[in-house]
């Protein structure tokens, strides 16, 4: 039974879903691939705000892919193992004991809490890496970064079966190399090979900070090609935002309409971003 009483945050709030409406319409059948990274998964409130997210906009009819990362995990894991690790341009170095923590962590415990945080709130999501159906082949990334994965030929015709039957796709970074090998990929260049193959109309890149910024701290809502180039070689973009803002160039040229670097610790990341007027962080789109 409904409580028959006015009170001005629920106005505001029927407002902001009357306000939804164009947004609604604009993404009716569209593709949205995120890029959840391991620094944005946070607690498992923030996971379950961010599965509700997800699983109210396939119920109004989008079609989200969830790439996921999940460095820290791996971390945590590597050294309770005593294996060291190291990162070169946001890369992590991966020998053959490395790649078995990865593909165990992320393939299990990380994908599975996702898929499960989804499940939990009504939706339908399913849990595959790259090796699955054929859907990310790698060539290898640079001979310093041993078995770190450039995704070469990316076969979407998965992920369209799954949507075809309401199912959301939760994706680990993994490739199959042409050999047979396993591949480890950084979760943004995962991220943007799957939303280019599917030439999706918005890849967002859940991140630990509000977006790109400038030297001074201060967030660039909207960048370039040029200004991201300007700004790796000079060193203010560094470390896990290279990746980062590569991924957006490449998807992109790939045929994505528009790539958004958001902070995904804030309530409702998403669905700010595709359903409101109040987008945030930097976008990079098609120019
Ligand atoms: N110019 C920049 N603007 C914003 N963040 C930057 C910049 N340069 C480097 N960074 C770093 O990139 C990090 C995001 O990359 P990463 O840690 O790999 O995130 P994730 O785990 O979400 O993929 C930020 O936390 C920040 O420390
Ligand atoms: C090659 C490479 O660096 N792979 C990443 C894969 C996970 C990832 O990208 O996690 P985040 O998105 O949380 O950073 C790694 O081993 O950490």
């Amino acid at each position: 039974m409904k409580k028959r009483e006015m009170n001005r945050d629920w106005i505001a709030t029927a407002r902001t879903l009357s306000e939804a409406l164009p947004y609604l319409q604009r993404y009716d059948g569209a593709i949205v691939v995120i890029k959840l990274g391991g620094h944005a998964m946070g607690s498992d409130e923030a996971m379950e705000t961010f599965a509700r997210d997800v699983v109210l906009m396939r119920q109004v009819g989008v079609n989200p892919v969830i790439v996921h990362g999940g460095g820290p995990m791996i971390n945590e894991m590597l050294e309770k193992l005593q294996i060291k690790s190291d990162f070169v341009g946001g890369k992590r170095v991966t020998d053959e004991a490395t790649m078995e923590v990865v593909e165990m962590v992320l393939s299990g415990r990380v994908n599975k809490r996702i898929v499960q945080a989804i499940n939990r709130q009504g939706g339908k999501a399913v849990g595959l890496s790259g090796k699955d159906a054929n859907l990310i082949t790698c060539d290898p990334a640079d001979p310093a970064l041993g078995l770190v994965g450039d995704p070469n030929d990316v076969d979407p015709a998965i992920l369209r079966t799954l949507f075809s039957d309401d199912t959301i796709p939760v994706i680990a970074p993994l490739g199959s190399g042409r050999n047979g090998e396993t591949y480890n990929i950084n979760g943004d260049t995962a991220a943007g090979a799957v939303a280019a193959a599917l030439k999706a109309d918005r890849l967002l890149l859940l991140t630990d900070v509000d977006g790109v910024k400038d030297p001074d701290g201060n967030v660039l809502t909207e960048l370039t090609a040029t200004q991201i180039h300007d700004m790796i070689r000079d060193g203010v973009i560094a470390g896990g935002m290279i990746p980062k803002t590569e991924t957006a160039l490449n998807a992109i040229d790939g045929g994505v309409r528009a790539v958004v670097i958001i902070d995904g610790r804030a309530p409702n990341a998403v669905l700010l971003e595709l359903f409101t007027e109040h987008g945030a962080g930097s976008l990079i789109r098609a120019g």
